[in-house]
């Protein structure tokens, strides 16, 4: 919205990273987007369950993607820079130069990533304290957070790591601290993904307890000891060097970062509705749950009033929108695992050449060999007798247990291209329904959700987002309308 003290013709920039891709946006003072580009970055797998990436790699990406969307601008009406990205582990020295976090010691990756499940032994040992931070993290943490992750790196990375380390960020805040050297770290990283709580700060008696009284005993300061709201005006703005990098003037206002779930939930979630005839119009704002679906799937409910919901992440004061307390279901894998199961199949090959022929992306193919081999049936009864059981990385909400595995049960002797998209269909199927028992844990601890606005990769495949109508919808338990509004960041 045009704030009373913004002059007609200002530009701001937004840059999001993403698993596999980091995009910019360049909006106007409306919010209207007028540019758009995306670059994507590499992810190293050096063995099973271990992700990692590059802080280098992922800034060159950012200066790319914002040299593109501000070409042919006049660059001084640019007014503020904002970054999210994903909540995974950066690691410098204390000369803020990268530090390796693995085996190999190569240093340019210097990031353990969100979705790697190396602190198995570490999260049992955190969780079997039952401190009372965890109550704020649905009861369980999750080895994607970061401190399991930090213990791991203490047992396993001693020399080459840890004692040399000066500072470990999450992603967004690195980025932020990047664009103007203020190393504060932003309200929304602290409380998700590393205990520390918007109304009493962190706990020394968490961090003694699970081995790590080395935080507590240099103030923090190597994990953050000053912490500043999303949006925040970050030092003097951006500095001379990274305005170099990112082809932008020094000195614009830089905002303290979100991670990137929160990004696009704070997006979609107070979406202006009025008009469309939906039924969600004048519903209240705690009546949504956003969902966003990329390599993962986000689901963020907020209310008035704490909900500890067993197995959902929260309740998190002020992580997502300021005052309101946020809970987060999640589905660790859900893009990846239907790019997994399609990529993985015999008959990929034929559908690549298929889809490619009709200048088709694979799944706006498949989605159409679906209608034709449905006959007069619903699309969705052709998975009768095959199922998928979703969890190949784990479940991280409701069931909280990282060591679920998946299944696919009724398989046949066939590897046809009918065979592939029935299987696709089963799984996002099979991700609709954990979505629904995601929402369904939630409305028995207190929210009262009626309507999904979905966002990210995901909601561009319409077939996603009919599945997630159709399996949601129909719990009987909601005596509201329901609906599925689709919005993209
Ligand atoms: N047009 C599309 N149709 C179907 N799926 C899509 C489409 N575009 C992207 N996706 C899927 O969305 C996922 C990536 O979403 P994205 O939001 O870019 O992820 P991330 O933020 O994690 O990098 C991928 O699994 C990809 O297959
Ligand atoms: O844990 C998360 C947010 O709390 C996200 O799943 C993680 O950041 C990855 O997001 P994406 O699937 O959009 O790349």
């Amino acid at each position: 919205m045009l704030g009373e003290d913004q002059e007609p013709g200002s530009y701001y920039v937004g840059v999001d990273v993403g698993t596999g891709s980091v995009r910019a946006a360049l909006v106007d003072q409306k919010g209207v987007l007028l540019a758009f580009a995306d670059q994507p970055i590499y992810k190293w797998e050096p063995q099973f369950n271990h992700h990692e990436q590059s802080s280098e790699d992922i800034w060159t990406a950012c200066c790319v993607v914002t040299k593109k969307v501000v070409q042919g601008i006049d660059l001084n009406q640019i007014r503020g820079l904002g970054f999210d990205a994903t909540c995974s582990l950066v690691v410098l020295d204390k000369q803020f130069h990268p530090l390796p976090v693995n085996f190999e010691g190569d240093s340019h990756r210097n990031i353990i990533m969100w979705l790697d499940h190396r602190a198995v032994s570490q999260v049992h040992r955190i969780n079997e304290t039952k401190h009372s931070v965890l109550q704020y993290v649905g009861g369980v943490m999750s080895v994607e957070m970061q401190a399991p992750k930090l213990l791991w790196l203490k047992e396993n990375l001693r020399e080459t790591c840890w004692d040399k380390a000066g500072h470990f960020f999450d992603l967004p805040d690195f980025l932020s601290w990047k664009a103007t050297g203020v190393t504060a770290r932003s309200l929304c990283s602290l409380v998700c993904k590393w205990t520390y709580s918007a109304e009493r700060g962190w706990d020394d008696s968490f961090w003694k307890m699970i081995g790590l009284e080395d935080f507590v005993a240099d103030n923090y300061s190597k994990i953050g000891n000053q912490v500043l709201p999303p949006g925040a005006s970050l030092g003097n703005g951006l500095t001379p060097e990274a305005a170099k990098d990112l082809g932008l003037p020094a000195g614009i206002a830089v905002a303290a970062s979100l991670i990137d779930a929160h990004a696009g939930g704070l997006g979609v979630i107070g979406a202006d509705v009025r008009g469309h005839g939906l039924a969600c119009e004048g519903q209240p704002v705690t009546s949504r749950l956003a969902v966003i679906c990329g390599t993962s799937s986000c689901h963020m409910g907020i209310s008035k009033d704490p909900i500890f919901v067993p197995g959902v992440w929260g309740p998190y004061f002020s992580a997502m929108v300021p005052g309101f307390w946020l809970n987060e279901g999640g589905q660790s894998v859900t893009g990846k695992l239907i790019d997994h199961m399609v990529q993985g199949h015999a008959a990929f090959p034929e559908l690549q050449a298929k889809a490619t022929a009709r200048c088709q992306s694979v799944y706006a193919y498949l989605n159409s060999h679906l209608d034709l081999i449905k006959k007069a049936q619903p699309v969705g009864f052709l998975t009768v007798d095959l199922h998928v059981w979703p969890d190949f990385h784990g479940n991280r909400s409701p069931l909280a247990d990282l060591t679920l595995k998946g299944m696919v049960t009724g398989l046949k002797l066939s590897q046809d291209l009918d065979n592939l998209a029935i299987l696709y269909l089963a799984t996002v199927q099979a991700i609709a329904f954990g979505t629904r028992l995601i929402i369904e844990a939630m409305q028995g601890a207190g929210h009262s959700i009626s309507t999904l606005f979905l966002c990210g990769g995901l909601s561009k495949n319409p077939l996603f987002v009919q599945m997630h109508a159709d399996i949601t919808g129909g719990n009987g338990k909601n005596e509201q309308s329901w609906e599925s509004c689709v919005s993209q960041t």
